[in-house]
């Protein structure tokens, strides 16, 4: 049922909630609590955090132990000019998301066959969704609000954008050999693209299929890591930050996927390692590594949206070193987030799933760079991970180590274009013996399905970077002056594939448990308790 205004500052929808209209005043609302206190460069929060503390006693049975932990939370106000520096610029999703930004920007509306559009963020989970900040008192109604405004988050409509490319075509003409915009659109947008041009980069050619090379006229001397190739990177960041009065940087690799690095000792398993093969010129150091390092040293939040193991041990530990922010990998956009929505209901209904078919064509230039065996690797690793935390948390339906039968398969046909087809077969064992199969066709706009998520992205971890705790908690997590989350940002896992964690932490793919995470560690730093949904006031009556 659509919203419809209900005469006041906002909207009842068809399920009786109502949503305040954003944007009606700067702050769409306040808390009202001793825990919470508003000046005008922060908001500081005393948080309760609860958990259950589980233990085995003398009988080997589980005892558990409610715990509570007091964290502080610090949330600098002032939001700052931001830029969107994004690696593979030129691309399917690099030039689709800049196209997007500006229409949003200019409020575009074109002609299609089905009629007039207009310029949205849908697909984006913080500028197209909501959160229930409460329930109104006087009406027990639900009052959801827009997520982008939990918390003073940048506007993507102001992130300044720039970024790299081994390709030196045009933002507008890149634009066009993408093939994923309307011409009406396109034609609006040309003109501002076509100014936009991606500065060199480094190209390392066996890292990327060798069907990219045509496209490879734009690069840096040097097909092998240098320490000149990360100090040249990050002048290009600096530069690009004085240029425009930025206040900061988010760098995100959207370039083609890369082959797997191999993690050797002495090579890329620790810091010093790292720092040393980039200076040697190791042939295992990826491009997408050099840009990682490169944005640790200049404290540029780096977000990994493609496959690989950029990451490796010595980039972790080197931005952990520097407490710079890192994040990844792989873009969650279309056939992996449905899975991870899909299969948490069935084993969570008591489902024993038992084959997970995945199987996707697509036809862009992706696909191509993906029709090399090494890049693909790198996908069916992360498309087939997906599963295994909601496997491994039902030992009820399967036994220690036990899992479903799970196949990718990603072909290239060039006729699809950006229109990737995924096709899912999900068979499992329900009550007495019997079989449940689903089938799905689920037709995904590659790069208008990613656009939203690069986004989101870079909202959050710049949000990140204004957000600090301290805490008397006698655990880890104690630190008696203010100080920011752990360098890997696995708040981002929501948007990602692969989520990267704190090493020795566990990786949560839950879609659901993703989205609760990024909900209620944003209400925290306001003071709110998460929302539990157990709703006692309407049960109790
Ligand atoms: N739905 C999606 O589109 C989606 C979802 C998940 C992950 N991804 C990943 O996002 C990445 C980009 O997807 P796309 O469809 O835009 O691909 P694309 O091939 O259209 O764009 C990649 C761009 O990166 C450039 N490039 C390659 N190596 C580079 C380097 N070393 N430095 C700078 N630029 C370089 C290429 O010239 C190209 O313009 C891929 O790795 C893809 O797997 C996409
Ligand atoms: O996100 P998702 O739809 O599961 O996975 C997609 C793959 O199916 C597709 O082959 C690839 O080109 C995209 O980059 C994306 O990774």
């Amino acid at each position: 049922m659509a919203p419809h205004a209900n005469g006041e500052d906002g909207y009842t929808n068809g399920s009786g909630g109502s949503t305040a209209v954003a944007g009606s005043n700067k702050d769409l609302f306040t808390v009202n609590s001793p825990n919470v206190v508003y000046t005008d460069s922060e908001i500081k929060s005393k948080y309760v955090y609860r958990t259950t503390s589980v233990a085995k006693n003398g009988d080997g049975k589980w005892v558990a132990t409610p715990k509570e932990t007091v964290y502080d939370f610090k949330v600098e106000r002032k939001v700052g000019k931001v830029g969107m520096m994004l690696v593979g610029w030129g691309g399917n999703n690099g030039t689709t998301v800049t196209a997007g930004i500006i229409a949003n920007r200019r409020g575009l509306v074109w002609d299609t066959r089905e009629g007039k559009r207009a310029a949205n963020y849908y697909g984006s989970v913080l500028m197209g969704s909501t959160i229930k900040l409460g329930t109104e008192a006087k009406t027990g109604k639900e009052i959801n609000i827009p997520f982008h405004d939990v918390l003073p988050m940048v506007h993507p409509n102001d992130l300044v954008i720039g970024g790299w490319d081994i390709s030196g075509m045009n933002l507008a003409d890149a634009m066009d050999r993408a093939a994923v915009l309307e011409p009406t659109l396109k034609a609006q947008v040309q003109k501002e693209m076509a100014g936009m041009k991606p500065l060199p980069s480094i190209y390392y050619p066996d890292f990327i299929a060798a069907n990219q090379e045509d496209r490879a006229d734009n690069i840096l001397e040097g097909s092998k890591a240098s320490m000149a190739h990360v100090e040249k990177l990050r002048k290009d960041i600096r530069d690009f930050k004085a240029e425009n009065g930025l206040d900061k940087v988010i760098v995100q690799w959207t370039a083609n996927t890369e082959r797997y690095a191999e993690i050797i000792n002495g090579v890329n398993d620790t810091a010093d390692n790292l720092l040393e093969a980039i200076g040697s010129g190791h042939e295992e150091v990826a491009p997408s590594t050099v840009f990682a390092v490169a944005c640790i040293l200049e404290n540029a939040p780096f977000i990994n949206g493609s496959p690989q193991n950029t990451f490796v041990p010595g980039a972790i530990e080197l931005a952990e070193k520097h407490g710079s922010f890192i994040g990844g990998d792989d873009f969650k956009s279309g056939q992996t987030k449905m899975k991870s929505a899909l299969v948490d209901f069935m084993i969570n209904a008591g489902i024993k799933l038992t084959s997970i078919a995945s199987y996707n064509h697509l036809g862009n230039n992706d696909g191509m760079n993906l029709s090399s065996q090494k890049q693909f690797r790198s996908k069916e690793i992360s498309k087939s991970n997906v599963v295994d935390d909601m496997v491994a948390a039902n030992n009820v339906l399967y036994k220690e180590g036990e899992h479903p039968d799970h196949t990718v398969v990603i072909k290239y046909m060039p006729a699809v274009g950006d229109n990737k087809r995924a096709l899912d077969e999900y068979y499992a064992e329900i009550f007495m013996g019997g079989h449940q199969t689903i089938s799905m066709f689920n037709v995904c706009e590659d790069s208008l399905l990613a656009s939203p998520l690069i986004i989101d992205l870079v909202v959050v971890a710049e949000m990140m970077t204004r957000i600090s705790y301290k805490a008397d908690s006698g655990d880890a997590t104690a630190s008696k002056e203010y100080k920011g989350f752990h360098s890997v940002l696995s708040i981002l896992s929501y948007m990602l594939k692969a989520p990267l964690t704190p090493p020795g932490t566990p990786v949560v793919n839950a879609l659901a448990k993703q989205r609760g995470a990024l909900t209620n560690i944003f209400r925290a730093c306001i003071g709110l308790q998460p929302e539990s949904d157990m709703t006692l006031e309407h049960k109790l009556i």
